[in-house]
């Protein structure tokens, strides 16, 4: 274990391979219930760690094939619970509870419930027995990832907590757990079920996936109205955010403004916070709030209820926004792009002449 942080006035744990002792989990079977970006990934990776591995899936489910042409035995939630000493819990948050109502019959005493988000222990959407460890090992990263990662050698980061430990040994077998689907390789760094849900709820609301789309489409629609074309605009707002972000992945902020030009970061200090300005910060803090209180899970739990009516709405408006046809057209060309090199510049002289 190191102290990532020594000479800071905080201290975060963090954990490696060497710091987990994988009989807590050799021996052991493990329901993984679910198949999707997160099952798929803990399932293969578990059972290529040499686990014993059971994917629970219901009778008519669409991952059933894939999970077995993986070479990973499948029953339904609740045979794969009966079976199982770890429930690895990663179907959608929102299915998670009717799916414990299904299988909490069959935990025994000194089981565990293990999740990768927060949601619905921390909002008390389940309420699990007190005889069973409750635990989670959250990668930070979509389950591709982690499932790539795995079989390049390499390691996810991810999150451990402990919300419940019947056993006494929850925290060894999470530990264990996370070292069999590699992230011990990268580093697992420990919280609680509080923090990683609410900052996992803000970060991909304010930043990660809500702010960014935002950020990119304002972009995007600001040149557009101008008169540029939708080609430039897409490339400038769209496709060079990744090529900028991994700088940033890579070095942090500073490798990503030593290799931008003097200009860019001239230009990016000056201009950056008045966009993302005092009124970004104050709607931030807002959103925090929403997830901080509850209002925020009780919006989605409603809206699961009512069959997501807004959702459904939003993400037909997202899929019809402009940008996703001009990023489909140009993604499709790219193969061809060396054929316009050839093409001669004969656009008018636009050049803007500066005042002393
Ligand atoms: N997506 C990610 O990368 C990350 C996710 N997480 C967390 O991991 C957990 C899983 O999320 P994620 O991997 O995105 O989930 P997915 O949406 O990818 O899960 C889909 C899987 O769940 C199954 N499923 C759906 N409904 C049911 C049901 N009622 N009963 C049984 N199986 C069902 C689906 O099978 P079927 O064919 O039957 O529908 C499919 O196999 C969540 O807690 C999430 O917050 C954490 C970090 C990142
Ligand atoms: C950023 C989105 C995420 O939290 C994730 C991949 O970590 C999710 O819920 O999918
Ligand atoms: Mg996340
Ligand atoms: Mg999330």
């Amino acid at each position: 274990m190191s102290d990532a942080n020594a000479d800071t006035e905080f201290t975060i744990d963090v954990y490696y391979d060497d710091d987990a002792d994988r009989s807590q989990i050799d021996d052991k079977t493990v329901a993984v219930l679910g198949y999707g970006s997160q099952g798929h990934a803990h399932a293969q990776n578990l059972a290529d760690s040499g686990v014993d591995v059971v994917v629970g899936l219901r009778e008519d489910s669409s991952s059933r094939d894939a999970a077995e042409s993986d070479g990973l035995r499948v029953a339904t939630p609740v045979e794969a619970a009966a079976q199982a000493d770890i429930v690895s819990v990663l179907v959608p948050d929102t299915v998670q509870p009717s799916v414990f109502e299904d299988i909490k019959g069959e935990l025994e005493p000194g089981n565990t419930l293990q999740f990768a988000h927060g949601f619905n222990i921390h909002y008390n959407q389940i309420q699990p027995p007190e005889d069973v460890d409750v635990t989670m090992i959250a990668p930070k990263s979509p389950g591709h990832l982690v499932r790539r990662n795995y079989e390049n050698g390499e390691g996810t980061p991810g999150l451990l907590a402990v919300y419940q430990d019947a056993t006494g040994t929850a925290k060894q077998e999470a530990l264990a757990y996370a070292h069999a689907i590699g992230c011990t390789r990268a580093g697992v760094v420990e919280t609680t079920f509080r923090e990683e849900t609410e900052t996992d709820l803000f970060g991909e609301q304010a930043v990660l996936c809500g702010g960014i789309a935002s950020l990119i489409k304002q972009g995007y629609e600001t040149l557009v109205d101008a008169g540029y074309s939708k080609e430039m605009a897409y490339f400038e707002c769209l496709n060079e955010m990744k090529l900028i972000v991994d700088l940033m992945y890579e070095g942090g902020l500073g490798a990503m403004w030593g290799s931008v030009s003097d200009t860019a970061e001239f230009g990016g200090l000056t201009r950056g916070d008045r966009i993302i300005d005092e009124h970004a910060r104050a709607n931030m803090e807002a959103v925090l709030e929403e997830v901080q209180s509850g209002e925020f899970a009780q919006e989605w739990i409603t809206e699961n209820q009512a069959n997501r009516p807004k959702y459904w709405q939003l993400r037909a408006q997202e899929e019809n926004h402009e940008i996703e046809e001009v990023g489909a057209r140009l993604r499709g060309l790219f193969a061809w792009a060396e054929e316009d090199e050839e093409t001669e510049d004969e656009s008018e002289d636009e050049r803007i002449t500066l005042s002393e």
